[in-house]
């Protein structure tokens, strides 16, 4: 199961985060009580190893900020997130990061179909922390896929068992309060997540 844990902010929780076991983490790069800048967020993702996936998340921008911020925070993917037109996505293929494309469940679910890497199927409000239908998307999308949306270290095997996901995408469930990750709970979800 991979495990994405988004919208870290603290050096601290990055380090938990890798030392759990995290496959991949998220730095939040748009409007969000998690917002870092592309300095923070360089600073955050050199914390990481190599075998660790840094994800700067986008939603809305222009196509030609995202590219700057990406670069300059030297991450190893950027995430578009809701409603990023096909051509978004072919703009930054030259960059030779992992492009993953964060939507809802009622859009087109194929894996690849806007020439991304990695799909997240999420909540319809972004970084909310509401749990929604997961079953709705059981056997829909194909390809490599993250289920997202109001997961936490208490709900989230129940979540796998619905929607049958490759991998997970947390973070107001890792969270005590908006914005202000809690290691224990990092450790519980990644634990969870694998149990
Ligand atoms: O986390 C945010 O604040 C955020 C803001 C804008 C776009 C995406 C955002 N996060 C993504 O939301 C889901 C996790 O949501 P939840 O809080 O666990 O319900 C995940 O895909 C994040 O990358």
């Amino acid at each position: 199961m991979f495990v994405k844990i988004c919208g870290l902010s603290e050096p601290e929780h990055v380090e938990v985060a890798v030392e759990a076991g995290a496959d991949a983490i998220g730095l939040v790069m748009t409007a969000s009580p998690r917002r870092v800048t592309p300095s923070r967020a360089a600073e955050l993702a050199a914390l990481a190893p190599s075998h660790v996936l840094t994800v700067g998340v986008f939603m809305g921008e222009p196509v030609e900020e995202v590219r700057q911020a990406a670069q300059a925070a030297g991450v190893g993917a950027v995430q578009l997130h809701g409603r990023h037109p096909h051509a978004d996505f072919t703009a930054l293929k030259d960059l030779g990061l992992t492009l993953v494309r964060a939507v809802a469940a009622d859009a087109d679910l194929r894996t690849g179909a806007f020439d991304e890497d990695l799909l997240i199927v999420d909540a319809p409000r972004a970084g909310a922390g509401e749990p929604w239908d997961w079953t709705a998307v059981r056997g829909r999308p194909s390809g490599n896929w993250l289920l997202a949306g109001g997961l936490d270290p208490g709900n989230v095997r129940q979540a796998i068992e619905a929607a049958r996901p490759w991998g997970v995408d947390v973070s107001s469930g890792v969270e005590v309060a908006r914005g202000v990750k809690d290691s224990a709970l990092i450790r519980s979800f990644l634990r969870a997540a694998r149990s």
